[in-house]
């Protein structure tokens, strides 16, 4: 990909000869919308207080609350997974699916038969200490405010989506609120945020899995807990009807993943369009001879290779996509220009200031200190999707300011006048590097032209999340260039403000579509191919 150079009608009616009033008294039966008779002026009045009030509003702030709280719960989920749970949020979790999987247990029953059971876990009288400790658990579990949310969640999406879920505070907070209580707090009622929790859950769970959250663990810290309470209160087989009470209840339903990722690298995997397992990020290449050498080919590639034999030069490969946190360098390629300094890393810039700490020399900035000091958001919340026609994208599960730096474009890095490595431009990204200072003395050039070093970054199957950013010909973030620690980066940066949910898009440059014999189909208003 070439460095971006960066880059209603209105509906009027006017009332003339040709388009009169409609006369009312024109036609004999009554017609759909016409007004019999002139409203009173206390239904004016009643009217207009009606748009004064909060009941014209509470559409556009409903949205806004459940938006809010959707972005919560992703950011509160991928806490979880990612940093230890305090004790008190473990007990308020654990507690909450225990309930959940109590009440969802009666329920599998019909109402008499749940209503006798339940009649007799109350005047059980069990004698050992630990077994009276769970009989009353599991009485308390039965009031809890709300059972049908509890319920109905287990049932839709199901137990592992409530297990997940629970990670969050504000989740658990929202669903187990009084109505009245979320009105008079201004917060969205639980009514109103469980259709979107349904309509995100396959992206939840992803978020969660991909992130390895131990959804599982929650969920299980009771089991040997239900065993005990089976034995005291049901007396052997008797509450038996059909029921599979291995596990207390729960069935593969309850427990269905939909997805099951092999490794825990949240940007391997793709988020389908339906409801099937996210899919591994996986690469189309020609095998060349630049990978022909033990490198690369004594190496375990990734995937591995076709038929597991040493492929002959040309052939077509598939290869799984790797996830990396820092560009690689080859040394297998020769680097022409490479100054001393550069210490053998062609990214090396001798002439500009490092952008963090403005020195020119002795620059100890790393580019964490950059992010710090330029709004940066390298651990920004993003998701890889499948967009369809064009392929995996990346969407924002968090809002995103404007200017905001996301990451940098990171790859395998060999000399631009190679040709490309795996034979294929697709995510190719030049750039050149000075290694010597202009000189200039007494202001007259010397005309020593200046070395410099083209490189080329290729993510193919080396790289991070921003290889999947698609090219949009009005596009709201950039590529930008940037010096750190004497090293040139190329980092994505935000040309605007991007909600919740909105796919990250970039301008690939003029020459990108022409070189790589495609059509854009951003389908922008000011889309390049359609001029
Ligand atoms: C850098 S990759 C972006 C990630 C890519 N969609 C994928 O699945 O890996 C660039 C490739 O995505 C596709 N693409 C991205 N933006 C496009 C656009 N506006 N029109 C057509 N194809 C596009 C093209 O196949 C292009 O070669």
């Amino acid at each position: 990909m070439a460095p971006a150079t960066r880059g209603q009608a209105k509906k009027t009616t006017s009332r003339n000869e040709n388009n009169p009033i409609p006369d009312p008294t024109a036609s004999t039966g009554p017609r759909r919308g016409a007004r019999r008779q002139k409203p009173t002026e206390r239904y004016i009045n009643y009217q207009k207080t009606l748009k004064g009030s909060s009941k014209s509003k509470p559409e556009l702030n409903i949205a806004a609350a459940v938006d809010k709280f959707i972005i919560q719960l992703y950011a509160e989920i991928v806490a979880a997974a990612v940093s230890p749970i305090s004790e008190k949020d473990r007990t308020e979790i654990q507690d909450l699916i225990r309930q959940a999987r109590t009440l969802r247990f009666f329920d599998l029953y019909p109402s008499d038969i749940a209503d006798d059971l339940k009649r007799t876990l109350r005047n059980s009288k069990p004698s050992r200490k630990q077994d009276k400790k769970v009989v009353q658990r599991a009485i308390d579990d039965l009031q809890v405010s709300h059972p049908e949310r509890l319920i109905n969640f287990i049932k839709t999406p199901n137990l592992v989506m409530l297990s997940i879920c629970c990670h969050s505070q504000s989740f658990r907070a929202a669903i187990q609120r009084d109505n009245a209580d979320s009105k008079a707090e201004s917060l969205p009622r639980w009514g109103d945020v469980l259709p979107k929790i349904k309509k995100f859950s396959s992206s939840l769970e992803l978020v969660a899995v991909t992130r390895n959250l131990n959804w599982e663990a929650a969920l299980r810290v009771f089991d040997t807990e239900y065993d005990r309470l089976i034995k005291c209160c049901f007396k052997g087989d008797q509450h038996v009807h059909n029921i599979n009470h291995d596990s207390f209840g729960i069935g593969e339903r309850d427990l269905h993943q939909l997805h099951h990722p092999t490794d825990h690298v949240p940007h391997h995997w793709v988020l389908p369009k339906r409801k099937e397992s996210a899919k591994r990020c996986r690469f189309e290449y020609q095998y060349s001879s630049d990978l022909d050498n033990e490198d690369f080919y004594g190496q375990r590639v990734p995937g591995g290779l076709n038929g597991g034999g040493r492929p002959t030069i040309g052939e077509h490969q598939k290869a799984w996509q790797v996830d990396m946190a820092e560009s690689r360098v080859l040394d297998t390629y020769d680097w022409p220009n490479l100054s001393d300094q550069a210490n053998g890393d062609p990214r090396f810039d001798v002439k500009l200031k490092c952008y963090s700490c403005g020195k020119r020399k002795d620059c100890p900035c790393k580019l964490s200190d950059y992010y710090d000091k330029h709004n940066g958001r390298p651990d920004a919340l993003v998701e890889l999707f499948d967009t369809g026609k064009l392929g995996t994208g990346v969407r924002a599960l968090q809002p995103l300011e404007k200017d905001a730096i996301l990451g940098e474009y990171i790859g395998e890095i060999y000399p631009y006048q190679n040709p490309s490595r795996y034979r294929t431009e697709m995510y190719v990204f030049g750039m050149g590097i000075p290694q010597k200072r202009r000189q200039k003395r007494r202001g007259v050039d010397n005309g020593q032209a200046e070395d410099s070093i083209d490189i080329i970054v290729d993510p193919a199957i080396y790289g991070n999340w921003t290889r999947y950013i698609n090219h949009s010909c009005q596009p709201n973030a950039s590529y930008t260039f940037a010096t750190v620690g004497r090293r040139r980066v190329i980092l994505i940066q935000t040309l605007r403000d991007i909600n919740f949910g909105e796919e990250l898009t970039s301008d690939y440059g003029e020459g990108y579509f022409t070189n790589m014999n495609l059509e854009c189909t951003c389908g922008a208003e000011k889309c390049r191919s359609k001029q």
